[in-house]
């Protein structure tokens, strides 16, 4: 079954060209990871099946109930704010709908330090974000995610500015959740994901591809990337080597 089902889909930002007729079908299950250079549309897409930004053509079909859990790019959160971890993941139960004086009830508080201890970070609940390491506040904002009891995950990004070892807690944290949850993360880590995701779809304002990472044929990677690229995993599964990137060699 098709969770979703994206068709025909065209986004433009005034003169630019943002996905142009992208076709993407989403089973249930599928940890897909979506790759392209900057620019390339990855976060576009990712605002359209939220339904953040409506498409100029196209349309997308959502075949779940659950609201989408969502973890925004890493980036763009605002570390300083002064808010505990706990609160944070209580505000996921809000589904965006943020209410001033809001109270929650004891169930929620109940549920968010559940999810906290299944991730291994309840004993920072009373902690302010500002005293979290990367890897932490990442996990913070996937308990977040996880308030709604999502059916299906979006991450953008969640590994950007980790380190190793972070990286691959949370890749391991996502594989858990993918035995009953479709995942969908867009990442530039695509030596990282390539372990982890069953299908990739490489983006650059158009689906260049979308199927099994293993059949990635490599002149797609350059026609996507523009440049030598390859897909490198880490551990004991296939191994490929990242080719120099000519300019890098100079
Ligand atoms: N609000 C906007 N107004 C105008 N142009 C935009 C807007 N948002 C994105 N774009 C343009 O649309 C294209 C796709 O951007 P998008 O952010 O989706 O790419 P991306 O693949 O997520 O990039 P990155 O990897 O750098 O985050 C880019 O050319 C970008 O400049």
């Amino acid at each position: 079954m098709n969770v979703i089902e994206v068709k025909d889909l065209s986004v433009d930002y005034g003169p630019v060209r943002a996905l142009d007729n992208i076709n993407l079908q989403v089973e249930k299950g599928e940890f897909l990871g979506i790759i392209g250079p900057n620019g390339g549309g990855k976060t576009t897409l990712l605002k359209v099946l939220l339904g953040l930004i409506k498409p100029n053509h196209g349309e997308v079909e959502i075949n779940f109930k659950k609201p989408i859990g969502y973890v925004p790019q890493f980036s763009h959160f605002d570390r300083e704010f002064p808010i505990s971890v706990l609160d944070v993941i209580l505000l996921g139960a809000l589904e965006g709908k943020i209410k001033i004086l809001h109270k929650f009830k004891k169930d929620q508080v109940k549920k968010a330090e559940e999810i906290m201890k299944s991730l291994g970070i309840l004993e920072f609940k009373d902690r302010q974000i500002s005293q979290l390491s990367g890897g932490q506040l990442q996990k913070v904002l996937i308990a977040r995610a996880l308030m709604v009891e999502p059916e299906v995950m979006i991450l953008d990004e969640p590994t950007a500015s980790l380190d190793a070892n972070s990286k691959t807690e949370i890749y391991n944290l996502l594989k858990l959740l993918n035995k009953d949850k479709t995942i969908l993360v867009v990442s530039h880590d695509m030596g990282v994901i390539n372990s982890y995701i069953d299908t990739v779809a490489c983006l650059n304002r158009n689906l260049h591809y979308h199927g099994d990472d293993t059949k990635l044929d490599q002149n797609v990677l350059e026609k996507v990337y523009g440049c030598p690229v390859e897909l490198v995993a880490h551990g004991p599964t296939p191994h490929r080597v990242l080719k120099i990137h000519e300019e890098d060699e100079k």
